[in-house]
């Protein structure tokens, strides 16, 4: 009997052994060997690949070549440096970029992708397909309707009068702006999506950046079916991290359903969190299962802060580098919202010059540089057929730096271009993806950035520290290598 069981468990492993070696060899070599050779009949060619690493150990090497020195100026022709390898194997794409954005749902997350988040977001909206994908974003959709964002408005307002009457204190002190605006960000997604359970929010938001970071090393740890449950360093650390944030998380949404099972409550509030269980309650728990709302809450911290700190962070530079600027969308906030500085929601549509800045550098510096995508069957993009499993990176770095689609003074900071851009040119602005799949957060990010770019314009006169050096590098997002140290002056009153 018991020889029998062995065998019996003997095949089971040994089948499950094979099967991650037959799926390894798929990923890793067959199936990059077929698509290579149908690109290549199409005309499409590049360096030759290595065995399980493909270019990724080519791209590294020219990528810690590229960002070694800081620029010699501050200058923004940064494509060379954070995009080196797209330089070096210049190809044939076209310009078709947005058209492929729109091929949904026959494209998406790869599955390496899912796998390097996985431990830090799951299977939260921004890493979902198909099927899952259109629900969760058809549940999330709600928490972003013009009326839930002016709601949001006022914790924005809260957040930023906290962080500017601490900043006054310190007069013409060097700040180094990238940490306060992430912490700034930290505590706006805090509120929005926690409200009342803001302190424990916080507490899981310092855990979750710890594994976030972590995460990003991923590229570091070769990645194979089933290679997450190797009992790894790195696997524990990641692992026992996100059991504590499950954990936090649980006790949060368990102090709500109590809440409401005690009368004291009729609903689990009007934040993210609450909007997500009441449509759990909704569907009788048959569609949005625990899991999915633990995993969409880590979903907006990770996409709802850092992107919108990096655009305010150099959005600031680009003001304290341009002191024209500075001054005219100063002068623009102080008359639309008095001295105060202080927007309503209604007076937000009339900041155009800030309008215009924070395009500007969102163009100049997208906090997202890539957009991958993977063909989940082949798809015709003009006379190119994109095979199936091909996994696509679109370079929003480059096509918002290119000279062919911006003209001669691509590299150059001049917001004025957007106040007459044309269809064309719109279609190769790009900063929160496009189509089906773009930011639904993109409302709520810029009525965040409008609203804290205006009152610390009017609050503060700014300069560059002759401490600041710029260096642009990308961790998953454009980041200042040694962040952004600005002298605040305070301005009357
Ligand atoms: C300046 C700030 C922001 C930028 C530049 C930005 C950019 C982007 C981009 C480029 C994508 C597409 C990513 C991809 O498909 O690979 C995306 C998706 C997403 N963003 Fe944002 N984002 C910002 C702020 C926000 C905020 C404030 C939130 C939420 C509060 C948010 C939530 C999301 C979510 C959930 C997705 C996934 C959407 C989907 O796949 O359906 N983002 N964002």
């Amino acid at each position: 009997m018991m020889v029998t069981l062995l065998k019996y468990v003997l095949v089971i492993v040994m089948s499950l052994i094979l099967r991650v070696l037959y799926d390894s060899i798929c990923c890793y070599f067959l199936t990059p060997r077929r698509i290579k050779k149908l690109m290549e009949r199409q005309g499409i060619t590049g360096p030759n690949p290595r065995l399980l690493t493909g270019n990724i150990i080519d791209i590294s090497k020219m990528l810690s070549q590229s960002v070694s020195d800081d620029c010699s100026s501050i200058h923004h022709n940064i494509v060379p440096r954070l995009l080196p390898h797209y330089v070096a194997w210049p190809c044939r794409c076209g310009n078709d970029e947005n058209t492929l954005l729109q091929h949904n749902p026959v494209t998406g997350k790869s599955w390496l992708q899912q796998q390097g988040t996985k431990g830090f977001i799951g299977r939260g909206l921004l890493m979902a397909n198909g099927e899952a994908w259109h629900h969760q974003r058809h549940l999330a959709a709600p928490a972003f309707t013009r009326d839930r964002l002016k709601g949001y408005a006022k914790h924005m307002v809260e957040c930023t009068r906290m962080m500017v009457d601490r900043l006054r204190k310190e007069t013409e002190k060097e700040v180094e702006i990238g940490e306060e605006l992430r912490r700034l960000t930290a505590d706006i997604i805090s509120r929005t999506e926690f409200g009342s359970s803001y302190a424990k929010g916080k507490e899981l938001f310092n855990l979750l950046t710890v594994l976030q970071r972590l995460c990003a090393q991923a590229t570091r740890h070769l990645c194979f079916p089933g290679s997450r449950f190797l009992p790894s360093k790195y696997n524990r650390e990641i692992k026992s991290l996100k059991t504590e944030v499950e954990r936090l998380l649980m006790e949060i949404i368990e102090s709500r359903r109590d809440s409401i099972e005690n009368g004291r409550s009729s609903s689990h509030g009007d934040d993210l969190l609450g909007l997500l269980l009441n449509q759990m309650d909704r569907n009788n728990n048959n569609n949005l299962n625990v899991q999915m709302i633990m995993d969409e809450c880590k979903t907006f911290f990770f996409t709802g802060h850092e992107t919108t700190s990096l655009l305010l962070t150099w959005t600031l530079m680009l003001l304290a580098h341009n002191p024209t600027w500075q001054d005219k969308v100063r002068h623009e906030v102080r008359r639309v919202c008095g001295q105060d500085g202080v927007p309503s929601v209604e007076q937000l549509s009339s900041l155009t010059s800030l309008f215009k800045v924070i395009n500007e550098s969102l163009r100049l510096y997208p906090p997202a540089t890539l957009l991958p995508r993977m063909a989940f069957e082949d798809i015709k993009l003009g006379d190119i057929v994109i095979p199936k499993g091909l996994s696509i990176w679109i370079p929003v770095l480059a096509i918002h730096h290119s000279k062919e689609l911006w003209g001669e003074d691509a590299d150059e900071f001049n917001p004025e271009r957007f106040t007459a851009r044309s269809f064309e040119s719109s279609r190769h602005f790009m900063p929160f993806a496009a189509g089906p799949r773009n930011c639904i957060g993109q409302s709520f990010a810029m009525m965040e950035a409008k609203i804290i770019l205006a009152m610390l314009v009017s609050k503060f006169s700014f300069k560059i520290s002759e401490n600041y050096r710029h260096a642009p590098i990308v961790v998953l997002t454009i980041k200042p290598k040694y962040g952004v140290q600005l002298i605040l002056k305070p301005l009357d009153p």
